[in-house]
């Protein structure tokens, strides 16, 4: 079965439309990279996947159920989560609290932090989880959002441009996570990407946005750095 599958999809701010009929399918346990140039929609498709827009017309299913008009908290139960552009830590939190703070909408809140987990794949958090979700650095930030969307235990993480104003080394050591989580966890990840190196670390599948609506997609092998930078540039 397809882990989400978006049918004809348009969203809109106000009278503003900014998703004119986008349609995709994610397979599980698969990185689907959007790409795109800036304004194309991608960060509002992300937001209308999490229920944080809603669906003016079309559907959209996840593990075959439709879920178009559910709010962003079923959502984070039904095992969707986002990690957003700018990565909204709370910078007057410690990293465990906001961790905690990943519990708050889970299906699995009575079984509390799997702390193991997301310490083996983040160590820095460990060290540092007294100290301020404010006085880390970009890269950490980045690790702890994405540390804390795990923490609801998602079977579909959504992800938007997680390299941005981060160090190479650190996004390198997220690529290698994010394809470590799909291997033995069977995640299944849409990222936002603007990056072109990292999204050929990634990604499986790729589809490719212009004003509102997808205009091609294909596996990853099939496309070249070149190929890609077209689509962002076009
Ligand atoms: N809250 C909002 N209210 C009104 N218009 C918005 C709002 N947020 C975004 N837009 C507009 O929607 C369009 C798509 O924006 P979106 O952020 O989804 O694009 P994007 O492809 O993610 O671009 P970027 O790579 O710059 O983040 C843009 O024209 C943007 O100005």
């Amino acid at each position: 079965m397809s882990e989400l599958i978006i049918d004809q999809v348009v969203a809109a701010y106000g009278q503003s439309t900014i998703l004119w009929g986008v349609n995709m399918t994610l397979q599980p346990a698969r990185v689907t990279t959007v790409m795109g140039r800036n304004g194309v929609g991608k960060t509002t498709l992300l937001k209308t996947i999490m229920g944080l827009l809603p669906v003016k017309d079309g559907h959209i299913h996840f593990h075959g159920q439709d879920v178009s008009k559910l709010p962003p908290f079923k959502k984070a139960k039904a095992g969707i989560a986002y990690v957003p552009q700018g990565r909204e830590i709370i910078p007057k939190l410690t990293v465990y609290e906001n961790l905690q703070l990943g519990l708050e909408a889970s299906a699995h809140r009575k079984a509390g932090l799997p702390e193991d987990e997301i310490y083996s794949l983040f160590p820095i958090l460990k060290d540092f989880r007294k100290r301020l979700g404010g006085n880390l650095s970009g890269g950490q930030q980045q690790q702890l959002a994405i540390a804390r969307a795990l923490v609801s235990r998602p079977s579909l993480l959504l992800l938007d441009e997680p390299t941005e104003g981060i160090q190479p080394s650190i996004a390198q050591e997220i690529a290698q996570i994010l394809r470590q989580l799909v291997k033995d966890k069977g995640l299944s990840i849409l990222l936002v990407e603007q990056k072109i190196d990292f999204a050929q670390q990634v990604s499986d599948h790729y589809y490719f946005m212009d004003r509102g609506q997808m205009i091609a997609n294909g596996n990853a092998g099939d496309f070249t750095a070149a190929t890609l930078q077209q689509y962002i540039a076009m």
